[in-house]
């Protein structure tokens, strides 16, 4: 056929012919180059392939499988450090979903280099930000590159020393007002209590106050339901059911909440009643801020406020690259996700370490009883320089951290250890895998030993070595106010209460967890006695 019958006959095709055939190319290149990087790529091409690393892996998504079906949060990856504790370049690889490489980072140099020196090549990962952004919010969290490094230098000034140290009131209150209702509980209950939601509750009601400046009214009974209702709203978010928690991981890969399910329903319920709730305070400070502001208010006087107010007076106002309340509302839900349930997560886990470990609470106890002897009211200065309690908090929060996955997305071609990690590949960085490694922190790494702490050698003593609170440009904001609410609670805790388990032989090792989660959950709680302390 020469040139011009064939322009003829392609002239007598019709539009839709044309675009069909379009589409159909287009259509089959992009299987065959799905298939290329689901079949061929990870196991001939990734320069990943040769790193050790598991090889059980499900032939479409990969190790996703694998650790859905393992029943706890930290696993197979504890297994797989286990399996190769050191590798040559502190790396495991494994697949993710659709087989796309993902490596475990199991070396303090390896951290270091991922977290640190070259933290602005990664970010979180899309799959993460789908997944948990509903909860945490749109905020610092999930800032990158130099916006983060401009937020992270605004927002610090709210953990300055200073402002801890007017924290220390509020702290004390609220663990006065978890005392007061323990001894209901012991009064109307005979003690039993589920300390996830009562913690929980807690906890929310601290950062209520930290974030927002308001009586968040959790403690409040049920019947109180106008205050109950942000409470619920908030668990139903962080704690759905099993169908829900379906719908969660799915709704990360792709979109499923606008189809008709009751979990849905009760998911968008919940979502709109906290927004709907947080933008009516937001738009009235900013109405408070602006009366402020117009009356020649020195701006001095809203940096010891809470955060909300900080951030109305620092940004909705500024001159330039403001924050519109619909952003600072994503703040302040990153603020409160963040420092809500994982500090609850780590007073939970150490009241199960205290019942699994009457000695040392009786050790913790000693130590407090003598503080409280010498100071009924303790200095900040005081509660921080107690030794043993400073022990038990990170032998708590080392063990059983509460935050699982520190994870990342390298954003280019990124050499860690010597090994290019192609862009796109997923960083996974789990504090237990460290900080449960028997080749950093010895034979007994399994155990609850806080004296461990004073007798740190080698690799343990290398502040990476801690990862819960993470470390680099990225580390907690809220590290320093943790382990001083963590502390004052307890103080509060060992000085007046004794708890014992409820579920016989229920131990850290034979605990369910809530899988797959973000945080160290025990499923359906942790039910334990209270009772007033004997001696
Ligand atoms: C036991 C308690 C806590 C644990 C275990 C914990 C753990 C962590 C970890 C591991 C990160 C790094 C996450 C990442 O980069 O992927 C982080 C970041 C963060 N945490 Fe915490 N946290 C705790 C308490 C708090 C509190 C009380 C607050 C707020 C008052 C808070 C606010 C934040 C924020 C805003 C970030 C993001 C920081 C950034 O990206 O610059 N956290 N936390």
């Amino acid at each position: 056929m020469d040139a011009a019958s064939f322009l003829e006959r392609l002239l007598r095709l019709d539009v839709q012919h044309v675009l069909a055939a379009v589409l159909g190319v287009y259509l089959a290149q992009l299987v065959a180059y799905k298939a290329y990087r689901v079949f061929f790529y990870p196991y001939f091409v990734s320069p990943l392939r040769r790193l050790p690393g598991p090889k059980n892996h499900h032939f479409l998504i990969g190790h996703v499988l694998n650790q859905i079906r393992s029943g706890h949060p930290n696993e197979p990856y504890l297994s797989w450090m286990r399996q190769w504790p050191k590798t040559p370049h502190g790396l495991i690889r494994y697949l993710d979903v659709g087989n796309s490489d993902a490596v475990l980072a199991t070396s303090l140099a390896a951290h270091k280099e991922i977290l640190h020196d070259k933290c602005y090549s990664f970010q979180k990962p899309a799959f993460f930000k789908r997944l948990i952004a509903d909860m945490v919010g749109f905020g610092l969290v999930f800032t990158e590159g130099e916006e983060h490094k401009r937020q992270r230098r605004l927002l610090a000034g709210l953990f300055s020393p200073g402002n801890l140290r007017a924290l220390v009131e509020l702290f004390r209150d609220k663990a006065r007002h978890l005392s007061n209702l323990l001894e209901q509980i012991i009064d109307t209950e005979d003690g039993a209590v589920d300390v996830v939601s009562l913690y929980s509750k807690i906890m929310l009601d601290i950062m209520g106050v930290f974030a927002l400046g308001v009586e968040l009214g959790n403690l409040q009974p049920a019947n109180n339901t106008a205050d109950t209702s942000f409470d619920e709203c908030y668990h139903e978010l962080f704690d759905p059911d099993s169908w829900g928690q379906i719908l969660m991981g799915l709704n990360a890969v792709f979109p499923v909440r606008w189809l008709p399910f009751e979990a849905n329903r009760r998911f968008k319920q919940a979502r709109d009643t906290v927004r709907d709730q947080l933008m009516a305070i937001i738009q009235d400070r900013i109405r408070t801020v602006g009366e402020w502001k117009a009356a020649g208010m020195d701006s001095n006087a809203y940096r010891g406020k809470d955060l909300l107010t900080f951030m109305v007076a620092e940004k909705y106002y500024a001159d330039s690259d403001r924050w519109t309340e619909g952003y600072i509302m994503e703040q302040i839900l990153t603020f409160l996700a963040a420092g809500h349930e994982t500090t609850a997560g780590a007073l939970t886990w150490g009241t199960q370490l205290m019942i699994e470990h009457p000695d040392e609470a009786k050790r913790l106890r000693a130590e407090v009883d003598e503080l409280l002897r010498r100071e009924p009211v303790p200095a900040q200065r005081s509660i921080e320089s107690l030794p043993y309690l400073h022990n038990f908090t990170r032998e708590v929060l080392r063990l059983q951290a509460p935050g699982v996955n520190v994870a990342r997305e390298a954003i280019e071609d990124v050499v860690v250890q010597g090994v290019v990690l192609p862009k796109g590949t997923t960083v996974l960085i789990q504090p237990a895998v460290v900080q449960r490694n028997p080749t950093i922190w010895g034979p007994d790494c399994d155990e609850f030993r806080p004296d461990r702490w004073d007798r740190l050698e080698g690799e343990a003593a290398d502040p990476w070595a801690f990862a819960t609170f993470a470390l680099g440009p990225r580390v907690c904001i809220g590290k320093a106010m943790t382990m001083l609410e963590f502390k004052i609670i307890l103080i509060e805790l060992v000085s007046r209460f004794d708890f014992e388990g409820l579920v016989a032989g229920a131990k850290l090792s034979n605990i369910k967890l809530i899988n797959p989660s973000p945080l160290l959950r025990p499923e359906g709680g942790l039910r334990v006695r209270v009772k007033r302390r004997r001696a």
